[in-house]
């Protein structure tokens, strides 16, 4: 009797299943990654050819602000990936989620436009190689836990740096941006981040992030973008609308008159602070006199002169250390909107400004 002989069958193995190509930004060689796994699969190569990644974060909408924090990445990194997600995380269960801009299909536009620049430019190192866009879903994989204060659910908290200034007035901020950031940055690996000192006290909860979770990366802050007028740029201007937006400029104004006090030799708080409330109160003052067809109401949330590692408030600036001023303010909606008025995106509801300006160490003499 013979016995057939048969090939053993090789045992099973579970590959990772190779993920379906991305989609690439229109006329560009700019991947998009939708999922985690596109991403990682995509990563995984730069990897082993050592090739160095920054990472951009933004919440689309992208301005002038946005792209030179993608020129900063191209100049010194290798490849230059720019995430594009909203997250819902980062905003109160009353604030402006529904309305946020929306303009991916302009985003794709002006991404590709840099994209032809920067690879134009010989001194970059590398250009924009990939977007991470997600979904809630992909970036949640347990489920979204909600935005409520006491919303249960894997975040990451960084105390007591997030409590305070933008932390108080929006109490689920920092542990939304901490908590997704952490998720990017595990995502992307990327060698180094790229922030805008606009939201200075983000970039002062992240740093300390990554040095109290020991992550492998470097934090970068690109200077605030301005319009002419000094208005820091902001993806949120778009709600301001014309009669507002002649106002909105109180706050840089208001920091400005600060600093100057303080680059005249002025190291006390209230001293420099007072400047700023001048201008404030100038402007409230001015506004008060108007018509309600013409006026624009806004409230003061906070002027803050802080330590630049903790931001917790001085009482006089160390001038070995320096310090940062800053301010949000409320711009309300316009009373008696005028027949034909532009208001703003969305009806030109209720806006959150914020600025600032890091005062800097004194020069030795
Ligand atoms: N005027 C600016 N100059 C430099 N960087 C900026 C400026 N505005 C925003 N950034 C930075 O761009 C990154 C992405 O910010 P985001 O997408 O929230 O835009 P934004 O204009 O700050 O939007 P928002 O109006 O929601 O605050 C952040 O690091 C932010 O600090
Ligand atoms: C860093 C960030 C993209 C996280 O969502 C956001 O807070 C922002 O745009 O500044
Ligand atoms: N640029 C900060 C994002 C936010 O205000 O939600």
């Amino acid at each position: 009797m013979t016995t057939a002989s048969r090939t053993p069958t090789p045992p099973l193995r579970t590959r990772p299943s190779r993920p379906p190509p991305p989609e690439k930004l229109p006329n560009t060689q700019i991947l998009v990654h939708r999922t985690v796994s596109s991403h990682r699969h995509w990563r995984r190569r730069l990897l082993h050819d050592h090739r160095t990644v920054g990472l951009v974060p933004t919440m689309g909408a992208l301005h002038e602000g946005h792209l030179s924090l993608i020129r900063a990445a191209a100049r010194e990194c290798h490849a230059v990936v720019v995430s594009h997600y909203v997250n819902p995380a980062q905003f109160g269960v009353a604030e402006d989620l529904a309305s946020y801009p929306s303009t991916w299909d302009g985003d794709a536009a002006v991404l590709a436009q840099l994209d032809r620049e920067l690879a134009d430019d010989g001194r970059n190192l590398g250009r924009i190689n990939a977007v991470f866009a997600p979904s809630t879903a992909e970036m949640y994989p347990s489920g979204f836990p909600g935005q409520e204060v006491d919303s249960k659910g894997s975040f990451v908290t960084i105390t007591p740096v997030g409590e305070v200034l933008e932390g108080r007035s929006r109490p689920t901020f920092f542990r939304g941006v901490a908590t997704v950031c952490m998720k990017l940055f595990n995502v992307v690996q990327p060698e180094r981040v790229y922030f805008g000192q606009k939201d200075v006290q983000q970039t002062v909860v992240i740093k300390k992030m990554v040095k109290d979770f020991l992550m492998p990366l470097e934090v970068i802050v690109g200077p605030t973008m301005r319009e002419a007028d000094g208005l820091a740029l902001s993806s949120r201007n778009v709600y301001l609308g014309a009669r507002r937006r002649k106002v909105a400029t109180v706050l840089s104004r208001a920091l400005k008159a600060a600093e100057e006090r303080y680059l005249a030799g002025e190291v006390d708080r209230e001293q420099i602070l007072e400047a700023a409330r001048r201008v404030m109160d100038d402007v409230l003052g001015e506004q008060a006199s108007l018509r309600p067809e013409e006026r624009v109401k806004f409230e003061i949330d906070y002027i803050s002169l802080a330590d630049p590692e903790n931001m917790e408030e001085l009482t006089a600036v160390d001038t070995a250390k320096g310090g940062i001023l800053s301010g949000a303010i409320k711009m309300l909606p316009v009373e008696a909107p005028q027949p034909g008025e532009d208001l703003g995106h969305s009806g030109g509801p209720a806006v959150r400004l914020i600025d600032n300006i890091i005062l800097p160490p004194a020069k030795e003499s």
